[in-house]
Order: structure tokens, then sequence, then C-alpha cells
């Protein structure tokens, strides 16, 4: 009974507890241990149950032990139920000899778990600890996440506003550049349609010069033969003349002999008369004769008498007949002498006659040339009067089409000035022979209206990205070409204004060659002397209006983020080494309250003259930091900064304006990896790609319009930092190489310019007025 009792009182804390330290251990361990046998009790016993004293117990032998009590078939059967309580007892034993057994393995296991529980609990504690971090953490992150939130759904809003007002004027900008474009091709049109008017005019003025060279051949043959005949015909009008005298007198003659000849007649005729009436008073007579015959005496008296008067009248018949006998004769003779004249004048006269028709028919072709030669004349002269026309035209097409692309220009300068953004040039270099040419084409330029000149396609990993700028040089732009762009940019240095030029992009891709242009070829000096050039003309031109301008240089690199003067301080201590020369100096960068920046210590030289600069760019390019990579045989390992201060003063109108041109040539971003630089060339490039990132940054943070932009961050940013966020001009030429195996750098390249692009640093201001106290320690 004792037994019994002291089996049945262990059991809730024995099996079960052990069975529960089992579980617990097993959990703890992460294990699949012993179960709760009253759970599963067809577990496996090897499982569940245990050895003790060589005898195996399962769960059930054990539970039965527990709970069931020995009985005899017959109670009164004393000795079956010793035996059945011996063996019964015995069995007890051994199953508490197996309790024992257990509770030590159980104690042992029990100090295992704790222990195993105790670093559980540090772990839980230490991940308690941990998660209350963590989530601390994530609480701050969430505040600042929904602030961020909060920020950015108001700068998006801002920025959609923008966006919208930005695309609105971009649509403008497209339309007035579209009209203007149509203007152009229009204007194109009509200068195409006037050279080829001209040329053909030039053609027609070639035939009808061609002509008028024969014609005029022709005329002077024809004044020859002119000539001739005038000779001919004076001779002849001579002859005529003498002839006409000739005639006159023969003529007189004939009326002279006709007048005689008439009186004669006249004289015959009175005669014939005066001979009829004799005949009528003879045959009066006669018949009076024969009246009077009757009367004979006094008839014959009569009749002699008669008779007498008949033979004077016979003989005054016979002196007439001989008389008039005579005249005849003269006359024949005059007739016949008349009858030639007339007729040696009729000859003359048709001769005459054929001679004025020559003459005429002459004059008539003489005419006729000259009526043709005038007809031509006054062709030719409305021709070149066409020419004139033609080439006015053409002239005022061309001097729209400058004057439309001059506004075009203008009018985007404006629109860029007003919304105050960085103008964005692109440029592609050729491709080298050292470029790779395994891939093909990487870069494309868009022919589309719009985008004609001013985007860019670049194809990296199969993947196509567009990008457009204010303007895209193709690798066959020319330095001038580049130059044209920008003169008026420079320009406006003169005239009172900051303005910032700078280069960037991969190392290699063209930023020295860009500003300052390959050594020893004239045609391909870059942006810098070029500038200058142009510079110290206007400056020249500009004296007649009474401005006279003082200018002033200086030049510094950033290398390794310490500034170094790249002129000499001392023009005759010029091999002074540059180390020895600048390690005393500070050059510490300041900015005024007028936006000027000094540079302490900095040497700045007064100049006069494009060549004087030239020399000492010359210098300062010997001087700069330059070293061989693996990209470029000639890299620049700094960011080189040039500075003109320009202070204009104009003495009639009293103006006063101060520019500066800011030109830099900044070094170029590169791959560790791509550029193998170790040593000395692996700081410099650390270094480079440092400054770069930091400039980067100051464009993310404009771009994003953040109230702090990192200026500071780096040398170059705080050196640029009037340029980049204040009111200068500033553009920004990223130069791309064509070259396959760079695509990436590029496409990185083009991506940061057009970050740049959307950035809006304030609008340009001039400087006017009075001068700064002390211009020579200013640079920009
Ligand atoms: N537009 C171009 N026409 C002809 N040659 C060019 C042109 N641009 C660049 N090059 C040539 O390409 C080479 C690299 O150009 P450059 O030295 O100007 O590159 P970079 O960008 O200044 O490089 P880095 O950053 O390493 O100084 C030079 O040999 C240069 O003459």
């Amino acid at each position: 009974m004792v037994g019994t009792a002291m089996v049945k009182g262990s059991h809730p804390a024995g099996v079960n507890g052990v069975v529960k330290l089992r579980q617990a251990f097993s959990v703890v361990n992460g294990g699949g241990g012993a179960q709760d046998p009253s759970s599963n009790g067809s577990a496996p016993a090897s499982n569940a149950g245990s050895e003790c004293g060589g005898v195996e117990f399962s769960r059930e032998d054990v539970a039965g032990l527990l709970n069931e009590k020995p009985k005899a078939k017959n109670k009164f059967n004393y000795k079956e139920r010793c035996e059945n309580m011996s063996d019964y007892v015995k069995r007890l034993r051994q199953c508490v000899k197996w309790f024992q057994e257990v509770e030590a393995g159980y104690a042992q296991e029990q100090s295992r778990l704790r222990l195993a529980l105790d670093s559980a609990e540090r772990r839980l504690e230490e991940i308690e600890l941990c998660s209350k971090n963590k989530e601390e953490e994530l609480r701050c992150v969430i505040v600042e996440l929904r602030k961020n939130l909060a920020s950015a759904q108001e700068k998006l809003a801002r920025e959609e506003a923008e966006r919208l007002a930005a695309v609105d004027s971009l649509v403008k900008e497209k339309e007035a550049r579209l009209t203007s474009e149509k203007a152009l091709a229009s204007v194109s049109e009509d200068l195409a349609k006037a050279q080829q008017e001209l040329s053909s005019s030039n053609q027609r003025l070639a035939a009808v010069n061609d002509m008028y060279k024969r014609l005029q051949e022709y005329n002077t043959s024809l004044q020859e033969y002119n000539c001739s005949l005038q000779l001919d015909l004076n001779t002849t009008s001579e002859n005529s003349k003498r002839c006409e005298k000739e005639k006159a007198a023969v003529m007189e003659e004939l009326s002279g002999v006709r007048v005689h000849y008439n009186s004669i007649h006249e004289q015959f005729t009175t005669l014939k008369a005066s001979h009829d009436e004799a005949l009528k008073q003879k045959e009066a007579l006669a018949s009076e004769a024969a009246c009077l015959r009757g009367d004979l005496h006094q008839v014959r008296d009569e009749r002699d008498r008669h008779r007498g008067q008949a033979e004077v009248l016979t003989e005054e018949v016979t002196k007439y007949k001989e008389y008039t006998g005579r005249s005849a004769a003269e006359l024949g003779t005059l007739t016949i002498k008349s009858n030639e004249l007339e007729a040696k004048c009729l000859s003359q006269s048709e001769e005459i006659k054929e001679l004025l028709e020559k003459l005429t028919s002459a004059e008539r072709k003489l005419e006729a040339c000259d009526l043709s030669a005038v007809e031509l004349r006054a062709e030719t002269v409305e021709q070149k009067e066409l020419i004139v026309q033609l080439q006015t035209r053409l002239s005022e097409a061309e001097f729209k089409v400058v004057e439309g692309e001059k506004l075009r220009k203008k009018l985007h300068n404006t629109i860029l000035e007003l919304k105050g953004n960085i103008r964005v040039f692109c440029r592609v270099r050729p491709l080298l022979p050292e470029d790779s040419r395994s891939e093909g084409k990487i870069l494309s330029y868009p022919t589309s209206l719009d985008a004609q000149g001013r985007g860019i396609d670049i194809l990296q990993n199969g993947q196509k990205h567009s990008f457009q700028f204010d303007k895209v040089f193709t690798p066959e732009a020319s330095q001038e070409d580049v130059f044209v762009e920008i003169s008026q940019l420079v320009q406006s240095a003169l005239d009172g204004y900051k303005v910032c030029i700078f280069a960037y992009g991969q190392t290699g891709s063209g930023k020295t060659y860009t500003m300052m242009g390959r050594p020893g070829y004239a045609d391909e000096k870059g942006l810098i002397p070029r500038s200058l050039e142009q510079i110290f003309q206007t400056k020249q031109s500009l004296k007649s209006q009474g401005w006279s301008y003082e200018m002033q240089v200086s030049m510094l690199e950033i290398y390794n983020e310490t500034i170094r003067d790249l002129l000499p301080s001392n023009r005759s201590n010029q091999d002074l080494s540059r180390t020895e020369n600048s390690a005393s100096k500070q050059y510490a960068i300041k900015h005024d309250p007028n936006g000027n920046t000094h540079v302490s210590d900095l040497t700045i030289v007064d100049v006069r003259s494009s060549k004087e600069v030239s020399y000492l760019l010359n210098h300062a390019a010997h001087s700069r930091s330059v070293g061989k990579t693996q990209m470029n045989e000639q890299s620049s390992r700094s960011h080189f900064v040039f500075t003109l201060r320009i202070s204009g003063v104009n003495e009639s109108t009293e103006q006063q304006v101060q520019g500066v041109l800011n030109l830099i040539d900044l070094a170029g971003s590169e791959r560790l990896s791509k550029s193998g630089s170790t040593g000395d060339r692996l700081k410099e490039t650390q270094a480079i790609n440092k400054s770069l990132s930091s400039l980067s940054d100051v464009f993310f943070a404009l771009a994003k319009k953040e109230d702090h932009v990192p200026f500071r961050n780096s040398k170059l940013t705080y050196l640029l930092q009037p340029c980049l966020g204040g009111d200068a001009k500033t553009l920004m030429f990223v130069n791309v190489s064509p070259d396959s195996t760079s695509g990436g750098e590029s496409l990185c390249s083009l991506r940061f310019a057009a970050r740049v692009n959307a950035c809006e640093i304030g609008v340009p201001r001039r400087q006017t007025g009075a001068r700064a106290p002390d211009p020579r320690l200013s640079i920009g």
C-alpha cells in the first residue's frame, strides 16, 4: 500500500513532469524528443519507453503499474495473493529504480534545460532590445519618410505646376520655333528659287552678253560698211550735185531756148496768120482781081501793085521760110542736146535713185540693227536690273535667314534667361584611330523638326535613350561652328554679365580640345583663344563709342582638392618652381555680398591684347597637371579655371560695366576599373571623381530646389557658387565620345547633362555702376 501510495503520489510530478520537461527540452532544443504519453498512446516504444535494470518499461507498463492494484482471483488464496504482491512489489521496486534513474536523468536534463532557458531568455532579451531599437529607428524613419512624403508631394505638386508651365512655354516655344522654321523654310525656298533664277539669269546674261558681243561685232562691221557707203554716197552726191548743176544749167539753157522758140513760134504764128491773112487778102485780091479783071485797067494797075506786093510778100515768105528753116535746125540741135542732157540727167538721177535706195536700205538696216542693239541693250539693262533685284532679294533673303536665326537664338536665350536655366550644349568628338569600332555606332541624331540639331540618341545594352539639349554638335562640327554658337554669350561679358562656360565629360571625350584646341593648329583653336580674340576685337571697335576697357586675367587649377596658381606671380622670376612659389600661399576662396569671388594670393595679370593672353595660356598649359592614363595620352588631372575680369567705362555716357568670363576645363570623370590607375594616379582619380560627384550633388539640389545646396563640399563647387547658384549666364558643354566601349560613361554624362539642363539658377544680372574697391582680387 505504501508503495502504491508513493507511486500514486509521484505520478503527476513524476511521469507527466518528466514528460513536460522533456517536451520543454525538446522545444528549447528545437528537436522532436519525447511526447506526452497521454497525447499519443501509440507512439513507438523506443520513443516513449526507457530501460531500467535490464527491464524495459513501456508507458503502458508504467501506467498499468501505477493505476492497477494487484488482484487475486480468490481473495482467500493468500499464497497467490502473496505471490502477486511480491511480484507487484518487485515490479514496483524496479519501477522505483527506473524512476530514480529517470529522475537523475531528468535532473541533468533540467539543469541543461535551465541553462538553455537562460541563454534563450538572454537571447530573447537581446532580441527584444534589438527589436525595440529597430522599432524606434523605424518609427523615426517612418516619421521622416512621412515628412519627406509630404514635402515630396508638395514638391511634386509644385514641379507638376512648373512642368505644366514649362510644357506650355515649351509648346509656345515649339510653335514659335515651328513658325520661324516655316518662315526659314519659305525663305530658304525663296532663296533657292532666287538662286535658281539668279543662275538662269546669269546664264541668260551670259547668252545675252555673248549675243551683245556678236551684235557689237556685227554693228562694228555694219558701221564700217556704213562708212564705206557714206564715202560712196558722198562721192555720188558730189557727182549728183555736179550733175544737178549741169542739169540746172542745161535746163536754164533749155528754158531760154524754149522762150526763144516760143517767141519764134509766136512770130511764126503771127507770120503765118499774117500769111494766112495775106493769102486771104491774096484770095480776096485774086477775087478782087477776078472781079476787077473786068475792070482791067484798073485792075492791071492794081494787079501790078498787087504783084509787087505779092513779090514783096513772097520774098518775105521766103525770108520767113529761110528763117523758119534755120530756127528748126537750131531747135533740133538744141532739142537733141537737151534730150542728151535729159537722158544723162535721167541716167544720173536713176543712178542717184539707185544709190539713194541703197543708202536708204543700208540706213534702214542700220536703223534695224540700232533698234535691235537698243532693244538688246534695254533687255540687258532689264536683265541686269532683274539680276540686281534678284541679288537684292537674295541678300535680303539671306539677311532674313541670318536675322531669323539671330532672332530665334535671341528668343531662345531670352526664354532661357527668363527661366534662369543653365544652357547645355552637347559635343560629340569624332572617332579616333585608337577607338574601338567593334560594336558599330551607338550615337545617332534625330532629324525630326523639333529635335534636329538639338537631339541625341544613345544605344546602350540594346535600349535607346533620347536626350535633348540646347544644341548638339555632331563630330563634323568644327571649332568655328562651336564658337559661333557661344560668341553672343562671350559678348555679354563685355556688356557686364558674369559668364561661365565649362566642359564636362568622360576622360578623353574632347573637353580640352573644345576649350583650348589643338596647339599649333590655327583652325583648331579652342573656345578660350577664340573668345579672347573676339573680346579684344570688340573692345577695339567699341572705342569709337567711347568705351574703354581694362582686363585682368587669372588662371588656377584645382588638383587633389588643392588650388594652384598657374600664372607666375613675378614675370621676371618665372623659373621659380611652382610648388616653391605657391607653398606659402593660402588661396582661400571668399565670396563677397555682390556675388564676386576672391581667391587670396592668386596672381592677377593686366592684359591688353589677345597675344598677351595667349602667352599666359601657354604658360598655364605647361604648368597644368597632366598625365597619361589608359583612356587618354594627355589627360588633364585637374580642373582648370580661366578667369577674365572686364571693367568697362564709357566717358561720354559715364556708364560703367563689370563683366566676368570664366572658362573651365574640368578634369575627366573616369571609372577606376577602366582607368587602370594606381598610386598617385589613383589618388588623383579619386579626388577628381569626388569633386565631380560634389558638382553632381549641387546640380541635384538645384534641380530639386532644395533649401540647402552643398556648394561647400568641394573647392570646385565653392569656387563656382556664384555661377551655379547666382545671377550668371552659365553654359555647360557635355563632351561625349562616340566609342562604343564608352557607352556607359557617355550615358552617365548625358544623364548628368539632362539634370543640369533642368536646373534653374536664377536670372542673369548685369553688373553696372561703381567699380569694386579692389577688382584685382576678384575672379568672378
Ligand atoms: N572635335 C574633335 N576633333 C578632333 N579631335 C578631337 C576632338 N575632340 C577631341 N579630339 C581628340 O581626342 C583626344 C582626347 O581629347 P581631349 O584631350 O580634349 O579629351 P579630354 O576630355 O580633355 O580628356 P581628359 O579629361 O583626360 O583631359 C585628343 O587627341 C584630341 O585631339
